[in-house]
């Protein structure tokens, strides 16, 4: 498939009259063929106009049609073939085997949601029966369902090219609710975005659906994210990046004469609990691990375990010479982008500078665009009093703390702002410590998980991957998974609406065989 450059509006292809820009390849820092045109106002409002019209229509798809389009696209994605995991390594400097275990996420990840649509549950119908009879007043009949909120605009996030971008997690539960989509290109891999971009607009066409069900906007810069996320017509936003980008994003949107929902992924430090039993037995164990999680695709992940705490001792001293020893023979690999680069330098730079930080050890040099790895540590007591420290170095960095003793782990988990992940290691004589740091983990984080690492988010339906802010912009939600669905749902009530005027869900024959919860009890089809 030819990569051209274009805007995809609807089903058009379109070379657009703005700003023209070129990938860069990670690796070198040279510009990559073809131009790319950014989008116009006039594209923008095009897209958005598409996406409205659409709106009602596919809303209202069969549930099995809706499915079907769902695997329509991410057959055609796998239909691309090689020339995708091509471009996005030549994009992106992330390796092959990185970048297709990631195609095969996203295919995965719309074919779940096309089992979440076939299933029919997130419409969580509910039927309250009318009482007549009821005294001093009677009850109304009301029947509940959820529908599509409308027009969503997905970001693409530059650190996952395939899984968090164009038809990635938030695009399929978006369009798993029955929003169209109308998605802005990460502008660091635009050739990856227009294949997969073109995938799905293949997808919409075989499957005769709406041409404005899904849209691929490009841009150098940020304004076509800009005027996306002011259109009226956008009733919900996803995003993964930076907090910057992620809090600019929510102050437009809040901006707007009707405000709409930011679902944004931002930044996140991943605390990693060293509990005593466990580092005493295994601390060494642990840290080789840990230098694997925290160099994983160059450390450029929202998951990286940034952050160590443990008490001192013996235990930890383990744990930080073999991790040392390890980041020392850690090769230094191509960051995403020269800016990306830049900051994660800049960051290793202010830590390496502050008088209260200590370098435990560096990874291999490596060239212009490698990141090379970075371990350090402090006291909890510096810790606690510069606000800096917690701040994500995004990248392969890591910072440990040492505590005097486990009641100051937790003050430092107390102070920690919203995070994704949390992970304790631990061995039997740590559970009642464990237990103690539960209810600070539950306040502070989306995930708990124990034994592991952060990093590699199961894609299922009881993954959490969100948390409290700054992780993402709403603690209530998840970005993976399939309860991802419900940011793009609202509730509607129907009050004593005739059978013929209901939705299938809702009526009384229970044409699509739904689970529903009838007077507050869950009810079998047929039943
Ligand atoms: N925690 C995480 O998951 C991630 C964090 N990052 C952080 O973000 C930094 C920059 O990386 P990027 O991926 O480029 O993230 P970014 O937040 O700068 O950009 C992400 C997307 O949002 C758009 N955007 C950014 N600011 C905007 C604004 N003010 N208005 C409208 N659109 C805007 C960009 O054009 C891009 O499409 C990294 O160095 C890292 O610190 C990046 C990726 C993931
Ligand atoms: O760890 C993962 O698999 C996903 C990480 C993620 O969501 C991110 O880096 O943006």
């Amino acid at each position: 498939m030819p990569i051209t450059g274009e805007n995809l509006i609807g089903a058009a292809a379109r070379r657009s009259e703005g700003e023209s820009f070129r990938a860069v390849e990670a690796a070198t820092g040279n510009s990559l063929e073809p131009a790319f045109a950014s989008a116009t106002p006039a594209d923008v409002e095009r897209a958005c106009a598409l996406a409205a019209e659409a709106f009602d229509t596919y809303r209202e798809t069969p549930l099995e049609d809706r499915a079907r389009f769902l695997e329509a696209v991410a057959d055609a994605i796998a239909a691309i073939g090689d020339e995708l995991i091509v471009r996005c390594m030549a994009e992106s400097g992330l390796p092959r085997a990185r970048l297709e275990g990631e195609r095969g996420r996203t295919i995965g990840q719309l074919k779940m949601f096309a089992g979440v649509v076939r299933d029919g549950g997130f419409l969580e119908a509910r039927i309250d029966p009318a009482q007549p009879e009821r005294k001093p007043l009677p009850r109304p009949d009301l029947r509940l369902r959820q529908i599509a909120v409308g027009p969503v605009a997905v970001f693409g996030a530059s650190n996952f090219p395939l899984a968090f971008s164009v038809a990635g997690g938030d695009t399929a539960s978006a369009l798993a609710a029955g929003c169209p989509v109308v998605a802005k290109a990460h502008p660091a891999h635009p050739g990856t975005s227009e294949l997969v971009g073109r995938a799905v607009q293949q997808a919409v066409k075989q499957c005769g659906l709406p041409e404005g069900v899904f849209s691929l906007l490009l841009d150098a810069g940020i304004s076509v994210g800009q005027a996306l996320v002011a259109d009226p017509r956008i009733a919900a936003v996803g995003f993964t990046g930076s907090r910057r980008g992620g809090v600019a994003l929510m102050q437009a949107a809040a901006a707007r004469t009707v405000p709409v929902p930011v679902y944004a992924e931002m930044s996140s430090i991943n605390p990693v609990v060293l509990l005593p039993a466990a580092l005493e037995a295994r601390g060494r164990d642990i840290g080789r691990a840990f230098v694997g999680s925290l160099t994983l695709g160059s450390g450029q992940f929202c998951t990286n375990p940034g952050l160590i705490l443990a008490v001192e001792g013996a235990g930890l001293d383990g744990f930080v010479e073999a991790a040392s020893a390890a980041l020392k023979e850690t090769q230094a690999a191509t960051m995403l982008t020269p800016g990306i680069h830049k900051a994660y330098c800049a960051g290793v730079a202010a830590l390496e500078a502050n008088p209260a930080v200590t370098t435990l050890a560096r990874g291999l040099a490596g060239g212009t665009h490698q990141g090379q790895a970075a371990l350090f540590s402090t006291t909890a007591e510096a810790f606690l009093a510069d606000h800096t420290l917690a701040e994500e170095v995004f990248g392969a960095a890591s910072l440990v703390v040492r505590c005097p003793d486990l009641a100051t782990v937790r003050a430092v988990l107390e102070r920690l702002e919203g995070q994704l992940t949390a992970a304790l290691h631990l061995d039997e004589a740590d559970h009642e410590a464990a237990r103690a740091l539960m209810p600070v983990l539950e306040r502070r984080v989306g995930r708990i998980l124990v034994n592991g690492f952060g990093t590699g988010v199961e894609v299922g339906h009881a993954m959490v991957h969100g948390g409290p802010y700054p992780a993402t912009s709403d603690g209530r939600t998840t970005s993976v998974g399939s309860l991802a669905i419900h940011r793009f749902l609202r509730p509607v009530s129907y009050q004593d609406l005739p059978d013929s005027l209901l939705p299938a869900a809702l009526k009384d024959s229970n044409p699509l065989k739904l689970w529903r919860r009838e007077d507050g009890k869950a009810v079998a089809p047929g039943a």
